[in-house]
């Protein structure tokens, strides 16, 4: 029989209203020592609670019960929702553990319970675990439509339909003999399997999106010292985060803020200003602020009048990062100078701010959305989220793609790889074989969840 597990499964304390939730087969009888009763399921009953020991009374609370199976994690559950002191909470927490079989659940238990027995994929546990993590408007979205079970539902269709495949294929070795006609069961199968390669590939391209709107779009600001970067972050953040000295050199760990452009979500990074030093905390700035260009979707280069371009051959961006990343060149301090707003080309090349009357700044973020926007685009359609989804979306994928490819080999090894390709969606929802990955997966959880 499993422990009781329970935990403050609400946030940080004071609050108005805190709610401990426990799970297991002690329920009925913690409820019955602490309120002399166990209220109607899914009834609120306004209990006062008492310690069964002393007889004290810890609070007047508004207490929740849940009849197993029916109830989150599947299990008997209650919900104490008391007053969110921190001594009453911590008052409460005490006393139940004091009861005989319970403990205090590790982060992510009651998802994991409702995981074990059957109630959630392990994509609906990650859109759970991405909801309680969502920032912006369409991080909910995609995380709400996950934890509803969308992407698990495709995986699973796909998954059936592999199954079937095989199974038309094998069915037929027991008919026909193992000559490869034309028409045969075989080709129908195979013409399927094409068909659904082209729906994984699809869905791998779009899912780019999905994955960029969960983790949110790096931008970085990089420069030579005193370009004004800080004070970019700053005037873009809308809030003093980082330092702004006149002193070259101030910024030397990357910072970071999180903004909510129309409600996607993009990281902006302010980085150590890039010059040759010898100082050794510097060096080691510019070092990390080289590895965060590395890495970013778009970098912004702040270049001040008469500034140093990205290009730079000592202070400049390295050449990986100038090949790979997309980088704006935001002219800063504007109010310094006076520039020609285009080059001899016609086209404008730099995005001019001063960060001092604000000019350009509203230009500059409208261009960011944009940017965002097109790289983030989703539609109605379920997207993979994650490295993990793509990883298996790869191995079915390159399964079918030999399967369909490799008409040289007997039937039997071909069908295998509708097997391996199912398998493969199978490790995605957690139908099969992933005791190796919950353990990560349910670390990046709450306690309480
Ligand atoms: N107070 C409280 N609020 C909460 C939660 C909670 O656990 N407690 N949730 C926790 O994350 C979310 C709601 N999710 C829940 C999901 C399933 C069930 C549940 O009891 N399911 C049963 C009965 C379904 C029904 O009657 O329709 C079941 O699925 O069998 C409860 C909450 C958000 N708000
Ligand atoms: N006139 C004017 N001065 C600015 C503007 N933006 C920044 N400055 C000044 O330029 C100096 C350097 O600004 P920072 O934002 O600290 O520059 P940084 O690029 O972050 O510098 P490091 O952290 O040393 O790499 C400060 O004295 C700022 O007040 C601007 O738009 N106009």
């Amino acid at each position: 029989m499993s422990d009781t597990i329970y935990a403050l499964s609400s946030g940080a304390l004071p609050a108005g209203v805190a709610v401990i939730r426990m799970s297991g087969p002690a329920v009925e009888l913690v409820l019955n020592r602490l309120c002399g009763v166990v209220p109607e399921p899914r009834k609120a009953a306004l209990k006062r609670l008492v310690d069964p020991v002393s007889g004290d009374v810890l609070d007047e609370a508004l207490v929740l019960y849940f009849k197993g199976p029916a109830s989150f994690t599947g299990e008997d559950v209650a919900e104490l929702q008391c007053h969110g002191g921190r001594a009453v909470v911590a008052r409460i927490l005490d006393v139940l553990s004091e009861f005989e079989g319970l403990r205090p659940a590790e982060a992510g238990e009651f998802t994991r319970r409702a995981f074990d027995r059957g109630r959630m994929d392990l994509t609906e546990v990650e859109g759970l675990s991405d909801l309680i993590a969502a920032e912006t408007e369409a991080q909910r979205k995609q995380a709400f439509r996950q934890m509803g079970g969308g992407l698990g539902r495709l995986y699973e269709d796909w998954r059936k339909r592999l199954i079937h495949m095989r199974a038309m294929i094998e069915a037929d070795f027991d008919f026909a003999d193992e000559e490869d006609v034309p028409g045969s069961v075989a080709d129908q199968v195979w013409d399927q399997a094409e068909g659904l390669i082209g729906e994984v590939d699809q869905h791998l391209e779009q899912s780019k999106s999905g994955e960029r709107l969960r983790s949110g779009l790096q931008v970085v600001l990089m420069g030579a010292p005193n370009a004004g970067k800080s004070s970019l972050l700053n005037a873009i953040a809308g809030r003093d985060v980082a330092i702004v000295t006149e002193e070259a050199g101030t910024t030397r760990d990357a910072i970071e803020v999180h903004l909510d452009l129309g409600g996607y979500p993009v990281t902006l990074v302010d980085t150590a200003g890039l010059r040759e030093t010898e100082g050794r905390v510097e060096q080691e700035g510019i070092r990390r602020a080289q590895a965060r260009g590395e890495a970013a979707d778009l970098i912004l280069w702040a270049m001040e009048p008469g500034g140093l371009a990205p290009d730079h051959s000592v202070s400049g961006l390295s050449a990986d990062v100038r090949q790979s990343v997309p980088v704006w060149i935001v002219r800063t301090k504007v109010d310094l100078e006076t520039l020609p707003e285009r080059d001899s080309s016609g086209t404008t090349l730099e995005i001019p701010v001063s960060c001092l009357d604000k000019n350009g700044l509203e230009a500059l973020i409208d261009r960011l959305s944009g940017f965002v926007g097109e790289m983030i685009s989703v539609g109605e359609a379920p997207l993979a989220t994650r490295a993990r989804h793509r990883h298996f979306l790869r191995d079915c994928r390159a399964a079918l793609h030999h399967g369909f490819t490799r008409d040289d080999l007997p039937g039997e090894l071909r069908a295998e790889d509708l097997r391996s390709a199912a398998d493969a969606l199978g490790r995605i929802t957690g139908r099969i074989d992933v005791e190796d990955l919950l353990d990560v997966i349910f670390r990046d959880f709450c306690i309480g969840k």
